[in-house]
Parts: C-alpha cells; structure tokens; sequence
C-alpha cells in the first residue's frame, strides 16, 4: 500500500533562495537534446521554458535546420547543430542535467543521441520520443544515472505494453508500475499529474484545465524539471514543484479560453514560482 500526498503550497518543496553573489555557474548548466526534422517548436519550447524557469545556462543540440530559428527566437539558449552523436560529447561533459526527447523523432538520428545520453552519468529526464524508443527496447535505459521519466498516457502504455484505458483506470498504480520497472522517478501526465517512485513515494497534482489539451504543454513541463534540477533540486521534489507550476499556469490560462499556446505558460508559471519561491529575502 502506498500513501498519496496531494500536492498544496503546504506539502511542496521548495526552490532555494538565491544568495546575493549568485552567478550562473551556481544554477546548473541544462542541456536539451530534442527537435528531429519537422520538429524544432517542440526543442525550442523545452528549452526556452528551462531558460524562462531559472537555469543558469541552457545548450540546445538539435537538428541543424532548427539552429537559426531558435536562435532568432531565444538568443540567450546556446543552440547546438548536431548531426552524429560524437558532436554530443563535449555537450555533455559540461551538463548538470540533460533533458533529451521532445519532437527527436525515432529514426537512426534519434536512437544515436539518446544512447550518447543514455552512457553519461549526469542526471537525465527523458520525455515523448524518448520514452518511445525505451518502450521499444528496455537495454536503451542509463545504467549509471538517476532519471525521470514523464510519460503521457499514451507512452505510458507502451512503456508498460498495456493500453491507454488500463493506464488511466488506475492511474496511481501505473506510475508505481513503471516507476518500479525502470527504477525512475515517473511523472504521469494528463488530468491529475502523478508523481511516484520506485519507493512507492507518490504524489497527485489536483490543479491544471483542459485548456492545456494542447500540443507542446508536455514539452515545456520538461523544460520546467529541467531548469528545477539545474537548480539544485533533488529529482522527485523538482518534479513536485514543476508540474505544480505548470498546473497553475494553465489554470491562470484558462480564462481566456479556447486556444492557449503552450508558450503562453512561461509568464505565469514564473510568477507562480515566484509567489512559492521567491527569488531573494
Ligand atoms: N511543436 C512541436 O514540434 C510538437 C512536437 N511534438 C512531438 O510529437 C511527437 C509525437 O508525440 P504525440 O504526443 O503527439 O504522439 P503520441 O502518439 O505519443 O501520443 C498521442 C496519443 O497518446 C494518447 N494520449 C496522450 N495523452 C493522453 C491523455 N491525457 N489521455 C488519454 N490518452 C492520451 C492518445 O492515445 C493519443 O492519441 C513527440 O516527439 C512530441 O514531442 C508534440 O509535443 C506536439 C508539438
Ligand atoms: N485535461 C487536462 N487537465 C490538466 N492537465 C492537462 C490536460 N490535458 C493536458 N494537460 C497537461 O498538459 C501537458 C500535455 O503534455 P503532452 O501530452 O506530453 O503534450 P505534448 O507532447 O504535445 O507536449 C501535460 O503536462 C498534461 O498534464
């Protein structure tokens, strides 16, 4: 049996102050591995909600067709073109944190950068394209990192080779369930997020609004636990905070109705962080 803990403003952990002399070599250096052909928005908007949430530093390595546009919209993102996995490398050796899958695409380009991935040892968040290619073959997990994983129902089906009505019929258990099997922390997503471990620690999210059935909200909550993780979180808090966040964005959203864009989130999920966590005093 496990006890679930509704996420509130009194149970959620908490982003650390920043001191006065902070500079961003003491706020994580996150990198988003993301956006095959056709598919840059989803890399951009993970990136960019990472830098909008507090990183220190973000590096994008994406599909070569994508780097001007990104840049054009976001110069303060490092946007690497990368066209074999071995251009990854010095990517990753200056990380804290990588997130790799948004819009990546399944092809011999996208299985190649994320076992690159897989082989480091900084912590990793994995997510749609991803979690895709892990359903597919079990040996494409990390051996020597911590990770998450944060699956919508329909890639927590095929990581537990089940369907989407069994996932959605107990959704508390699926988390545990994969959770367990790959030994992540898991973020369930979709109405009440769920967040479990393979402790059986888990978390509900009672906030967020079907304003957010939408593409690309799934890509900015990873960019979200990303920038949380650059920060210093432990990976099961970060997760807590992020979704939380985000719910509440998308809630702000929702007054305006039909027809939210994802990148409307980054203003308010930054005031809703710092509302629960302010920035300094
Ligand atoms: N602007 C972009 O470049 C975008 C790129 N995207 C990328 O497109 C690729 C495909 O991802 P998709 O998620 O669209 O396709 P998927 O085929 O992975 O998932 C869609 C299916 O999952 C199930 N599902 C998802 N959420 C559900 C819920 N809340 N309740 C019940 N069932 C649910 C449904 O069966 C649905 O048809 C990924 O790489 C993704 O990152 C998307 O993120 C959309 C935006
Ligand atoms: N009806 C809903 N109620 C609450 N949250 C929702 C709802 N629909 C979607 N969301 C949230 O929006 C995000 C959608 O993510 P995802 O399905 O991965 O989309 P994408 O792949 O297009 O980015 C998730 O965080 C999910 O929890």
């Amino acid at each position: 049996m496990h006890n679930t803990t509704i996420l509130t403003p009194a149970t959620l952990p908490s982003l650390a102050r920043r001191v006065s002399d902070c500079h961003k070599g003491l706020l994580g250096h996150a990198l988003i591995v993301a956006g095959g052909a056709g598919m840059g928005g989803a890399s951009l908007l993970a990136a960019q909600s990472c830098l909008r949430l507090g990183a220190g530093l973000v590096s994008l390595a994406t599909w070569p067709e994508h780097v001007s546009a990104s840049l054009a919209r976001q110069p303060e993102i490092m946007v690497r073109a990368v066209l074999q996995a071995a251009e990854l490398q010095p990517l990753l050796v200056q990380a804290s944190v990588v997130l790799v899958g948004p819009g990546l695409g399944q092809d011999d380009w996208a299985t190649s950068l994320l076992a690159a991935v897989a082989c480091t040892e900084v912590a990793q968040i994995w997510d749609a394209d991803a979690l895709n290619l892990l359903a597919q073959d079990y040996r494409r997990r990390p051996t020597q990192s911590a990770w998450i994983l944060t699956p919508h129902p329909g890639e927590a089906a095929r990581l537990l080779n089940c369907s989407v009505t069994e996932i959605q019929a107990q959704r508390e258990q699926s988390a545990l369930s994969i959770a367990h099997k790959y030994q992540a922390v898991v973020v369930l997503k979709g109405a009440h997020t769920v967040i479990a471990n393979s402790e059986q620690r888990i978390c509900l999210c009672q906030q967020g609004h079907p304003v957010m059935a939408g593409a690309g909200f799934g890509d900015v909550l990873g960019g979200v636990i990303a920038a949380l993780v650059a920060q210093g979180m432990e990976l099961f808090e970060a997760c807590c905070l992020a979704v939380y966040i985000h719910a509440k964005a998308g809630e702000k959203l929702a007054v305006y109705g039909r027809g939210a864009a994802a990148g409307d989130l980054l203003a308010p999920m930054r005031q809703e962080l710092e509302q629960l966590c302010p920035i300094t005093g």
